[in-house]
């Protein structure tokens, strides 16, 4: 993999939903890179663009203005369908959710990004994924066997199957209890780290977010710093200094 260039950023992203006397700038000129084999964890208010920011950068919805750039691809260039194929094939999602699918097995969830796009499963890779993410002894059971923790963890596996250039993660451990929802960032910085993989969370929670290399701070749609080692304390304070109205947090 060539470090020296991102997995994603973003170049001049804007975006307005809505026109004239409604339009909601909800981000504005954004400039932001998120490197290869690194945890990035997106915080900010409330309204302040972050699941605009990540949707724009996951080629799920469109910039109304600047550019997306996947690696080397600009996503504000491809169709639809083309849009459609990379986000399958080269993008992984982790939703506060899980969407597990409730009749199919552990295994069998894991799997269906591959079969969906009618690619063989890597076994090697399966098997590292589950050894990593803990969940040998619970392929066989379906989501409702499972607790919370494990269904999220069933959800990572699935989302990091296909080797995507970025995994993104909306509010990962949202539906999750403290003691499960550190269990899951653990393991989400193991794949970080042992398997080299790049994730992007969106947290309201420091703590969360504390888990990540660096955090990125969104407030008033833009880009208003950035902490690197991030601790609770720190990204804490950070978010106070946004409501105070200070402007940047390094
Ligand atoms: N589909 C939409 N139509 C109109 N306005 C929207 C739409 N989606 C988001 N917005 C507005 O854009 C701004 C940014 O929203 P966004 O959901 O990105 O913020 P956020 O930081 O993720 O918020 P939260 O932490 O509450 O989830 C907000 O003012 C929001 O009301």
């Amino acid at each position: 993999m060539n470090t020296s260039t991102p997995a994603v950023r973003a170049a001049g992203l804007a975006k307005v939903y809505g026109s004239g006397d409604v339009a909601v700038h909800a981000l504005r000129a954004v400039d932001v890179a998120f490197a290869a084999g690194e945890f990035t964890a997106i915080m900010g208010p409330s309204g302040s663009g972050k699941s605009t920011l990540m949707h724009l950068l996951a080629g799920l919805d469109e910039p109304t203005a600047g550019r997306v750039l996947l690696g080397e691809t600009d996503l504000t260039q491809l169709d639809d369908k083309r849009l459609t194929l990379l986000r399958r094939e080269r993008v992984g999602f982790v939703f506060q959710a899980f969407n597990l699918l409730p009749m199919y097995t552990a295994e069998q969830n894991i799997v269906l990004p591959c079969e969906l796009a009618g690619r063989a499963v890597d076994r090697a890779w399966l098997d590292q994924l589950v050894d990593i993410l803990g969940l040998r002894e619970r392929l066989g059971h379906r989501p409702s066997e499972l607790s919370g923790g494990q269904q999220q963890r069933v959800a990572i596996a699935r989302a990091l199957v296909t080797r995507p250039d970025v995994v993104f993660a909306d509010e990962p451990t949202g539906n999750l209890d403290s003691t499960a929802g550190t269990e899951v960032l653990a393991f989400l910085r193991t794949c970080v780290r042992e398997l080299g993989q790049t994730v992007v969370m969106v947290t309201h929670d420091p703590a969360a977010a504390a888990h990540a290399q660096r955090v990125v701070m969104l407030a008033d749609g833009r880009i208003a710093g950035e902490i690197t080692d991030p601790t609770p304390d720190a990204v804490l304070a950070g978010l106070d200094a946004l409501r105070t109205g200070e402007v940047a947090v390094r």
